[in-house]
Parts: C-alpha cells; sequence; structure tokens
C-alpha cells in the first residue's frame, strides 16, 4: 500500500521530533512518502489562498490513481475504528494508494474544498498544521495496528 500526505511548509523544531517518532514507526512497514510545498503567503488572505490551492492542484495532478482526502475541520469526523476502515477499504479493494492533503496557515477556500468529495475532521477545533500533521500520522499509524489486531489500539 502506498500512502501519501500533502502538506505545507517545512517542520519547525518543536513539532519535529513527535513527527518523526510516528513517521519512523510507520515506515517500517508502510510506503509512506511526504510532499512537502512552499507556503505562499506574500499577498493578502485571498490571493494567498488561491496561490496555495494552485500549488496543491498541481501537484495532485501525479497522482490521480490516489483516493484522496482533504483534511477539513468542517467536514466528517471519524472514530479511530472508521478511519482504520478508511484505509483497510482502500488497501484492500481500491488502488492501494491513499493521500491526505493538509492545508497550509491560511486554510484552503470553500470553492476548492467542494472539489474534494473525501473529507475527514479531527473535530471542531482549529489545529495547527503541523499539529494536524502529527495527529494525522499516529491515527494512520494506530489504524494499521487496529487493522492487523496488534496491541496499542485502546
Ligand atoms: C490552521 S488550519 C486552517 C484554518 C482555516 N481557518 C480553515 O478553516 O481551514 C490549517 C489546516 O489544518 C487542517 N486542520 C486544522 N484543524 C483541523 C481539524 N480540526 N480537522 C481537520 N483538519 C484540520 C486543515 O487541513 C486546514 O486547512
Amino acid at each position: 500500500m502506498k500512502l501519501i500526505i500533502f502538506y505545507f511548509n517545512k517542520i519547525t523544531k518543536e513539532y519535529k521530533e513527535i513527527f518523526e517518532y510516528y513517521f519512523k514507526k510507520l515506515i517500517k512497514n508502510i510506503n509512506i512518502n511526504i510532499i512537502e510545498l512552499e507556503e505562499y503567503s506574500k499577498a493578502d488572505f485571498v490571493s494567498n489562498q488561491l496561490k496555495n490551492e494552485e500549488l496543491i492542484n498541481k501537484k495532485i495532478k501525479d497522482f490521480k490513481d490516489f483516493e484522496l482526502f482533504l483534511l477539513d475541520i468542517n467536514s466528517k469526523q471519524y472514530t479511530s475504528i472508521e478511519f482504520a476502515k478508511i484505509i483497510e477499504n482502500n488497501k484492500n479493494f481500491k488502488s492501494a494508494k491513499i493521500g491526505f492533503i493538509i492545508g497550509p496557515s491560511d486554510g484552503f477556500s470553500n470553492e476548492f474544498k467542494k472539489n474534494f468529495n473525501k473529507k475527514i475532521s479531527f473535530g471542531n477545533l482549529t489545529l495547527p498544521h503541523q499539529l494536524v500533521r502529527i495527529i494525522l500520522l499516529e491515527q494512520i499509524y494506530r489504524a494499521f495496528k487496529i487493522i492487523n489486531n496488534e496491541p496499542y489500539h485502546k
């Protein structure tokens, strides 16, 4: 199974250690790739959003065979078991290629979000995008533990 995460900007030192902790656990068993984009933030809010949406659109063109999920606060919330099911279904029945897109600090416009019918919310709180990366990695790790019926999941 191939897994890809798109996000904006390099991870800063405060978050790096914990991100790498989960990343190292995951790469032992899973083909996981990170696509890091540089966030555009030089103009006004709307222009920045548009530019960042262009950047992501350009990138995801190369991943048409991936089942892509947008991380979006105002979308559907899943339990960890349901999240594991998303991964398991993709692993067993689809292309075995799954991707997650985390927005930049200004987020994405509603127009852009409409292009995605698969979205995941980690709850109603607005989380820093760097923290979302870590939560996503941990939940992917947890999902594989659930799928493989291995100890960890509580
Ligand atoms: C700082 S947030 C952007 C906030 C922006 N106001 C919005 O509503 O999207 C940056 C990115 O982190 C992700 N994010 C933040 N909180 C989230 C949550 N509770 N659930 C899912 N994704 C979240 C989204 O991908 C978002 O585009």
